[in-house]
C-alpha cells in the first residue's frame, strides 16, 4: 500500500473525446481553488499530450509527466500500472503538498477503466459527436467510471443529437452514479467537475 501522498484521479475516454481540453479547462479551475496539482499524461509513443499542455502554461513544467504506453492505452492504466505508479510516487516525493495528481490516459475504447491500485476516482469522458447511441452501448467506461463526463454538448445541435435523453440513457445503464455535461470550449460545467473531485477525494474544503 502506498504512502498517503496526493489524491489521484484518472481521466479515460475514447480518442479524442475531450480530455486534454478538459485538464485545460479544470486545471486552472482547481489552481483558483488553492489546490496543489500535478499532470500525467499517457500517448502511445510520443509525450504529445504532455508538451500541449506545457505549452499552455497552466502548470510548472516539472508538474507534468509525460507515460509512454506502447500499444495498448488501458495496460498501463489496468493491468500494469507500474510506469503511472512510479510517475505518480515522484510527483508526490518532488512536491510534498501537493493534493491532487490528475492522469490522463492515452484515448482508447469504450472498454478502458482504471485500477484502483493507481486510482481514487476516475472520470469517463465521452463526446456528444460519438452519437447518442453510446450509453446504450454499456461499456465498461461509461457504466463503472465514478463520474461520467458528456462533453462538446455545444456540438449536439449540428450532429443530430438528442441530449436530454443520451443523458438519460447514461443515467439508466449508470445506475444513477453522476453524469455531468461539458462544454471545453467554453469552459461550461467545469465547476461542477472540480466539485465532484473534491467531494469524492479531498478531506479539506478547496
Ligand atoms: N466543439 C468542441 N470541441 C471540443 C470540446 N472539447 C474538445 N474539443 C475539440 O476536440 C478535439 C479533441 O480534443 P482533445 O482534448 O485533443 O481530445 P483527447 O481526448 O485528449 O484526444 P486524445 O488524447 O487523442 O485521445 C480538439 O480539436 C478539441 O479542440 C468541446 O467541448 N466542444
Amino acid at each position: 500500500m502506498r504512502i498517503r501522498g496526493a489524491a489521484r484521479v484518472g481521466i479515460g475516454g475514447p480518442v479524442g473525446s475531450g480530455k486534454t481540453a478538459l485538464l485545460e479547462r479544470l486545471v486552472p479551475t482547481l489552481l483558483r481553488r488553492r489546490l496543489e496539482v500535478a499532470v500525467i499524461t499517457n500517448d502511445l509513443v510520443t509525450q504529445e499530450d504532455a508538451e500541449r499542455l506545457r505549452r499552455t502554461g497552466i502548470l510548472a513544467r516539472e508538474r507534468i509527466l509525460a507515460v509512454e504506453a506502447g500499444a495498448c492505452p488501458h495496460t498501463v492504466i489496468r493491468e500494469d500500472p507500474t510506469l503511472n505508479m512510479e510517475a505518480a510516487d515522484s510527483l508526490d516525493h518532488a512536491f510534498p503538498g501537493l493534493d491532487l495528481i490528475l492522469i490522463e490516459s492515452g484515448g482508447d475504447n469504450l472498454a478502458s477503466t482504471f485500477s484502483l491500485d493507481l486510482v481514487d476516482y476516475w472520470l469517463f469522458v465521452i463526446d456528444v459527436a460519438g452519437g447518442d447511441d453510446i450509453p446504450r452501448k454499456r461499456g465498461p467506461g461509461v457504466v463503472q467510471s465514478d463520474l461520467l463526463i458528456v462533453n462538446k454538448v455545444d456540438l449536439h445541435p449540428y450532429v443530430g443529437v438528442d441530449l436530454p435523453r443520451m443523458i438519460a440513457q447514461a443515467s439508466t445503464v449508470r445506475g444513477n452514479r453522476p453524469v455531468l455535461c461539458t462544454n471545453c470550449r467554453t469552459g461550461e460545467g467545469i465547476d461542477a467537475v472540480a466539485d465532484a473531485i473534491s467531494n469524492a477525494v479531498l478531506s479539506r474544503e478547496p
